[in-house]
């Protein structure tokens, strides 16, 4: 298993106050899936991500990543860690304004000292798979949303890590822009790239394999794509959110 959450909890205490954000969530990821996570605003989705994110810690449980006990890791390889395992795709694209595209891509190889004939390697094999070959001379500000985040895809597997992270990546789209980024989240994912994405949107968690949703800190139901369409599994995934509500879950 690429990735095992086990019993985590997480308790945010400020200013004399508790909140309960993970209650107990037990999930993995294998490799080769496209996992969303799906839940309403509150739910835990961001504190469940950066926990795995290394960004922040549980107050209980474990995250495996690749093997590692993601808390044992020293502080002083914390970056290269993520560097190597991870790679992350914000709602807000988090690109640099100044620098041009291309710099942001590879920004993470020339982090780890990579040489320079292999980042043109990668960048070269990547870019016609995010159709970005026409836009890497230029600067982030001159591109559309939906291109900053095929930029933001591309730093994000530059480096090829085992696992690519994204939080809510069509937020800030428009229906077309989401729809050309998550059918390229979909044929990354079908050329073997393991993926977990948190979303709230049906039709964003409707491109993955599987579907974990999440409520009040834990995880209360799951569901899988088998052999179904996209549309299928949207609307089985609304059904079941319906039927939930019913339910009171
Ligand atoms: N740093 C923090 N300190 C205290 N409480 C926090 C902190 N971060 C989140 N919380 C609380 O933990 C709970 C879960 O928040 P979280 O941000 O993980 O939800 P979310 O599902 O990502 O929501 P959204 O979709 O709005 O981003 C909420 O009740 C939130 O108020």
């Amino acid at each position: 298993m690429l990735l095992d959450v086990k019993n985590v909890k997480k308790v945010y205490k400020t200013r004399g106050t508790q909140t309960t954000a993970l209650q107990q969530i037990d999930f993995g990821v294998n490799e080769g899936e496209f996992v969303a996570i799906m839940g309403e605003s509150g739910s835990g989705k961001s504190t469940l991500l950066n926990i795995i994110a290394t960004f922040d810690q549980p107050s209980q449980g474990t995250v495996h990543l690749n093997g590692t006990n993601t808390a044992k890791i020293k502080k002083n390889k914390i970056a290269q860690f993520r560097r190597e395992q991870l790679g992350f795709v914000f709602q807000d694209f988090n690109v640099l304004d100044t620098f041009s595209n291309k710099d942001n891509i590879l920004l993470p190889m020339v982090l780890s000292n990579a040489d320079i004939k292999e980042m043109e390697r990668r960048l070269q094999e990547i870019a016609p798979i995010l159709g970005i070959q026409n836009l890497l001379e230029k600067y982030p500000y001159e591109i559309s949303g939906g291109q900053r985040q095929r930029v933001a895809i591309a730093r994000a597997i530059i480096t090829n890590p085992p696992l690519l992270l994204a939080d809510e990546p069509t937020g800030a789209l428009d229906s077309k822009s989401s729809e050309q980024i998550l059918g390229l989240f979909k044929e990354l994912n079908r050329l073997n790239k393991t993926i977990l994405m948190v979303t709230h949107s049906i039709q964003a968690a409707s491109y993955a394999s599987r579907v974990l949703f999440i409520k009040d800190g834990v995880v209360y139901h799951e569901l899988y794509r088998g052999e179904e369409s996209n549309q299928a599994f949207n609307e089985r995934i609304s059904q079941s959110l319906t039927m939930l509500a019913d339910r009171g879950v």
